[in-house]
C-alpha cells in the first residue's frame, strides 16, 4: 500500500468514527427532548452524560483549527450544523446537485420544534442558508452570506422527510466593478431556496433569497487568517 492510500484508509477510518460518536450523540438528543420518565432517571443520565465528557476533550481543537476529518483541499467539513455527519445537532442534511440545483433532504425531529409539532423558524434560516451557499459554492465560488431574508408560507412539519432546494439566481444588475480597489471580483450572487415536504415538493413552506459574496484577498486575510476558507 503506498503511503497516500495509507493517509486515504486511516482520513475514511476518522471520518466513520467522527460519525459514529454523531449519531450517537444525536440519539441522545432526539431522546433527551422526548423523554417523560421521572427526575430520578434523568438525573442519573445526566450524570452519567457528564463523566464521558472528559474522555473526549482530552485532545481537543481550538477556534480556527481543522479537525483531522477536514485536511487541507478537501473541502470536508464533518462538524458542519446542517450537513455535517459528526455534528450531533446537525440533522443532518444530506445535499445533492440535481440540474445544477442543491437539493437537501432531512427529517427534523423534536429537538427543532419552534410552534408544537413544527420546526422552528431559525431552524429553517439554517437550513436556507446552507443549501443557498451550497448553491453557490456549486458554482465554483465559495462564498459568505451577506443578507438572508425569508417568507414563512407554511409550518415546516416534524417527523417528516423534507426537500431543502437552493440555486442562484441573476446577479445585481447594473453594479460597479470596483475590482481595481479590491482585488477581487466584487459583484454579489443572489440564490433563491425553498423548503416543502418530500410528498409535496411544489408546495413552498419557506422560501428564502440570499446574497453572496466572494471575500477578496484583504477579506480573507482579515477574517480567516490568509487561509483559503473555503477548502
Ligand atoms: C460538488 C460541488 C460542491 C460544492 C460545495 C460547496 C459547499 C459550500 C457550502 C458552504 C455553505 C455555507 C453556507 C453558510 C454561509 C455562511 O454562514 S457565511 C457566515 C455569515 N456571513 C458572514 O459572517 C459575513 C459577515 N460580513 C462580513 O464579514 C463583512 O460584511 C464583509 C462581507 C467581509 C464585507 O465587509 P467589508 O470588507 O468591510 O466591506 P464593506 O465596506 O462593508 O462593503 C461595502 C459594500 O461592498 C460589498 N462587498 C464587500 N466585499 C465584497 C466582495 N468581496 N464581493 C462583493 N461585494 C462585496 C458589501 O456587501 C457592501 O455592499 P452594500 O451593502 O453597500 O450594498
Amino acid at each position: 500500500m503506498t503511503q497516500q492510500e495509507d493517509q486515504q484508509e486511516e482520513l475514511a477510518e476518522r471520518r466513520a468514527a467522527v460519525a459514529e460518536l454523531g449519531a450517537a450523540v444525536r440519539a441522545l438528543t432526539d431522546a433527551a427532548v422526548v423523554s417523560e420518565v421521572d427526575d430520578a432517571t434523568l438525573r442519573s443520565v445526566a450524570a452519567a452524560v457528564a463523566e464521558l465528557v472528559p474522555s473526549l476533550t482530552a485532545a481537543r481543537r481550538e477556534r480556527h483549527e481543522r479537525p483531522a476529518t477536514d485536511p487541507p483541499g478537501s473541502g470536508h467539513r464533518w462538524y458542519n450544523p446542517v450537513i455535517g455527519a459528526g455534528n450531533p445537532m446537525a440533522p443532518p442534511v444530506h445535499v445533492e446537485l440535481v440540474d445544477g440545483r442543491a437539493v437537501g433532504t432531512c427529517v427534523l425531529g423534536l429537538a427543532y420544534e419552534g410552534p408544537r409539532g413544527y420546526v422552528h423558524g431559525g431552524i429553517s434560516a439554517l437550513l436556507l442558508d446552507q443549501i443557498l451557499g451550497h448553491a453557490h459554492g456549486a458554482s465554483g465560488r465559495p462564498g459568505m452570506t451577506i443578507s438572508l431574508s425569508l417568507r414563512y408560507r407554511g409550518p415546516v412539519p416534524l417527523n417528516t422527510p423534507l426537500r431543502i432546494t437552493g440555486w442562484l439566481g441573476e446577479s445585481d444588475p447594473g453594479r460597479p466593478s470596483d475590482a481595481d480597489d479590491h482585488g477581487d471580483d466584487r459583484q454579489p450572487s443572489h440564490a433563491i431556496g425553498t423548503i416543502s415536504t418530500a410528498d409535496e415538493p411544489d408546495s413552498v413552506l419557506v422560501e428564502a433569497r440570499g446574497k453572496f459574496i466572494v471575500p477578496n484577498r484583504k477579506q480573507v486575510q482579515r477574517i480567516f487568517g490568509g487561509e483559503d476558507f473555503a477548502r
